[in-house]
């Protein structure tokens, strides 16, 4: 084990670490078919097959004349097909928005802005600008129009259609495994008699979802001995690149973490984090049964902390597994109440945004033992370590992976 268990890593730091290890694990490379991309992130630049426009394309319908007007109509091109050279001076043919345009044509003209006379003639002035799109006017054969580590998109999709791909080059998905610890746990009815209900098996699986990983598997309350714990974290490991536990993060009469890591020949990136709540998270790299190595991480028991750990360790762990770029500046809110720091560590406050997202208010019950904080807020305000926040500053926002639309 190489990072020292007594001295917390700084967050903005374990953040860093996180997204580092994430990015240098190996990566594989998928082709998929477009329509299964979304969500997913490009693992090669997206390229163009072609130039874009292909060919010469009409914006309009109307008329591609030849030569000075009137002129005599000699045919018609559709969308779809390959027109023969507009061959001599005084003709035109008529044409439709999408169609290519034939060689020789000099210039397009609406329909609406024509007439045609009792002799058949068609007369009318073009306009100064162009009224058809040159090939490669939107990217050139082999240009690069995304970068690899760009998350797949619906607009990315279609931009990759329109220049010929059927599939996609992208990084194979995280797949995560959960195992809740606890015997204390109950996994149906209300808490009492000294037990509560698990909070963490039925929500880990959905962030997990929404940083981006598959969820191959849950499992728990796993009972509360080292044996127990070995037996479920190596099964976990088969399936999984990463191993997301609850509960057990400390050194308890019953905290089996520490001692199950130095049994898998565990080497920890992250070893507790000047964090609160949620300071006894960890980030350990785990050899898997094939000797490729995998990633646990610890998240702290109290409900809270345990999604503060997902959020500061294992988000950008995922983002880079996934080969995605890191944003480690966060974006500045205003508090609209005073918010007190928590000495040498950094304290992650649960705020609620207003509707610009420029103003954050704190929201209550929000001790790391409590739910109803989280289900209120936006994120948390991030207080740096050795200050507070009075009423009108601008602090860091480190907002929760809701989907558009959650906390409207
Ligand atoms: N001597 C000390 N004790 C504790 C300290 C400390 O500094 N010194 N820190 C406290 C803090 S802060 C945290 S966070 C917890 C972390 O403990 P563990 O990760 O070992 O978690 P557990 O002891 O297993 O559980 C803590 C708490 O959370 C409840 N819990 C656990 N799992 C779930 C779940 N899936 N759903 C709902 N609630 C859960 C559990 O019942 C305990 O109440 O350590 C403190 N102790
Ligand atoms: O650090 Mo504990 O995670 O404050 O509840």
């Amino acid at each position: 084990m190489s990072a020292d268990e007594n001295t917390p890593v700084g967050w903005e730091q374990a953040r860093e670490l996180a997204y580092r290890a994430g990015r240098a694990a190996p990566a594989g490379v998928e082709r998929i078919p477009l329509a299964e991309g979304d969500g997913r992130t490009l693992a090669e630049p997206l390229r163009a097959l072609t130039a874009l426009p292909a060919f010469p394309t009409s914006s309009i319908d109307g008329w591609a004349v030849r030569g000075d007007g009137p002129w005599r109509p000699v045919g018609r091109v559709l969308a779809g097909g390959t027109p023969p050279p507009l061959a001599a001076d005084g003709t035109c043919v008529e044409i439709a928005t999408g169609a290519m345009v034939p060689e020789g044509a000099a210039a397009l003209i609406r329909v609406e802005e024509s007439a045609t006379g009792a002799d058949g003639l068609v007369t009318g002035t073009p306009r100064s600008a162009p009224e058809w799109r040159l090939p490669g006017e939107e990217a050139a054969l082999g240009e690069e129009l995304v970068p690899a580590g760009t998350p797949v998109d619906p607009a990315v999709i279609g931009v990759a259609a329109t220049c010929g791909h059927e599939f996609l080059a992208v990084r194979p998905q995280p797949r995560a495994a959960v195992l809740v610890f606890g015997d204390e746990l109950l996994t149906a009815g209300p808490p009492g008699a000294g037990r509560v209900r698990d909070s963490l098996g039925p929500q880990v699986p959905s962030w997990l979802r929404r940083c981006g990983a598959t969820v191959t598997s849950v499992a728990g309350p796993v009972k509360d001995t080292l044996d127990a714990h070995l037996d479920a974290i190596r099964a976990a490991l088969d399936t999984a690149d990463l191993v997301c536990t609850t509960g057990g993060t400390m050194h308890g009469p019953v905290d089996h973490l520490h001692p199950s890591l130095a049994e898998l020949g565990a080497e920890y990136v992250v070893n507790t984090v000047g964090v609160r709540p949620g300071f006894p998270m960890l980030l350990a790299r785990v050899p898997g049964p094939d000797g490729r190595p995998r990633f646990l991480a610890g998240l702290p028991g109290n409900p809270q902390s345990a999604v503060i750990a997902l959020v500061s360790l294992v988000a950008p762990l995922l983002t880079g597994l996934a080969g995605r770029p890191f944003r480690a500046e966060l974006p500045q809110v205003e508090v609209a109440a005073p918010i007190h720091g928590r000495g040498r560590d950094t304290h992650l406050a649960l705020a609620a945004l207003d509707p610009s997202g420029r103003i954050a208010t704190p929201v209550g019950h929000v001790g790391s033992a409590m739910l109803r904080g989280l289900a209120n807020a936006h994120g948390f305000a991030v207080i740096r370590p050795g200050t507070r926040a009075a009423a009108g500053d601008l602090v860091p926002f480190l907002p929760l992976p809701l989907l558009p639309g959650e906390r409207a």
